[in-house]
């Protein structure tokens, strides 16, 4: 069963607050497709009006190239996974896993139900609870349950909102690889909804990042993460966040940030694109990328003062002050850091990120045209 799902120009107001603006988008065939982007971006608003549930004040929707506005949500076969599954508490597994096929659309034969339950609930490894009572389950096994509920149709397309967020940090995990196999297992098209960066890079084949109700880049998890479209975007990949400093580009077209210390040259591929009139650019490096000393090491070594330091298991998060900016770093936690203490620290400028006006990368791969279709993305 082929569903590639198009979106041209969809735009979603409640009363005066425009919650999706001028949407382009397209989900290729049994492809894992995440939405990705914080509290109120409007997320769940672009499931339901992939859903049916919101009708678009403007813009098309096509299901394998056909025009689908007006198809009724039952009519669309698209299961719904949510946050809060819903299940029947009193039933058993299998009555809930069940419950679809039983419905007066399906009203499929025992022997239907039967043969789809047990398949569904090997894909996710619940087939020895079937018996069990849902109040006898973990929170952890509900979702499965739920997941079981909707996996039952066989759909054209599954989509999810959230649907592991409540579970503890193990387990999520543990699901998120269980998700991406029961994907490749299923070969249908999924939409997955998120807010959490790693869940986003680790599950999508494709990652639309989405703010304010606008995307900001559409793209693969190596593309999202290395030539992230803009500033919004190399910040909510990465943790510790991104660190963004002010340069100015000199008449030679090097980079200054910080007074008293030299930036290291940089590459004849960044020298090109800059513009020396703009003399002003913000370069980004992820924490890992700035490397400390206790001594000033060289020309390129800055001094700062330790502000914060976090030990995270074997790594820490070690935060740093500037001139009143705060700089993160990821070091060893085994080095104990005392507040206020002065470091050196070294931008690794290989490893820099540039944006210009706009806050746009320089060497972004997303562009659109006019319409906010997207024209070229590597
Ligand atoms: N039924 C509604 N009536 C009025 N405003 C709504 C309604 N649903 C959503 N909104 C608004 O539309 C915007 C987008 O909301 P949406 O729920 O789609 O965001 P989201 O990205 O899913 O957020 P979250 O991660 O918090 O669930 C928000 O400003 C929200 O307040």
């Amino acid at each position: 069963m082929v569903a590639d799902i198009t979106l041209k120009s969809i735009s979603k107001k409640f009363k005066n607050n425009t919650a999706l603006a001028n949407i382009n988008l397209t989900v290729r065939d049994k492809e894992f497709f995440v939405i990705f982007g914080p509290a109120g971006a409007g997320k769940t608003t672009l499931l339901n009006v992939i859903a049916g549930l919101y009708l678009p004040e403007y813009g098309n929707l096509y299901l394998n190239g056909v025009y689908f506005n007006y198809v009724e949500p039952e009519d669309r076969n698209i299961a719904m996974v949510f946050e809060d599954y819903a299940l029947y508490p009193h039933f058993t597994v299998f009555e809930n896993i069940a419950s679809p096929l039983k419905s007066p659309k399906y009203k499929e034969s025992k022997a239907v139900i039967e043969k789809e339950v047990t398949r569904v609930a090997r894909i996710l490894k619940i087939d020895h609870l079937l018996e069990r009572n849902i109040s006898e389950l973990s929170n952890g096994q509900r979702q499965r349950v739920g997941l079981g509920r909707a996996l039952v149709r066989t759909p054209n397309v599954f989509l999810m909102d959230e649907p592991i967020t409540h579970l503890d940090a193990k387990l999520r995990h543990q699901m998120r690889a269980e998700l991406k196999e029961m994907q490749k297992n299923l070969d249908t098209t999924t939409i997955y909804v998120t807010h959490d960066y790693l869940e986003a890079l680790s599950l999508g084949d494709e990652i639309a990042i989405l703010n304010e109700g606008k995307i900001e880049q559409i793209g693969t998890p190596d593309d999202i993460y290395f030539y992230p479209h803009n500033e919004f975007v190399a910040s909510s990949f990465g943790e510790p966040e991104i660190n963004f400093f002010d340069a100015l580009v000199t008449d030679d077209k090097q980079l200054s940030i910080f007074e008293e210390a030299k930036i290291q040259d940089i590459p004849d591929i960044v020298k090109n694109k800059l513009d020396t009139s703009a003399r002003s650019i913000r370069v980004g490096i992820r924490p890992k990328d700035i490397k400390y000393s206790f001594v000033k090491e060289n020309d390129y070594s800055v001094e700062c003062s330790v502000y914060s330091f976090e030990p995270l298991g074997a790594k820490a998060v070690l935060t740093v002050e500037k001139n009143g900016n705060q700089i993160r770093l990821v070091v060893p936690s085994i080095l104990q850091m005392d507040m206020d203490q002065h470091v050196y620290i070294e931008l690794d400028i290989n490893k820099a990120m540039f944006f210009g006006p706009e806050k746009i990368n320089l060497f972004s791969k997303f562009l659109k045209d006019a319409k906010g279709e997207v024209i070229w993305q590597s």
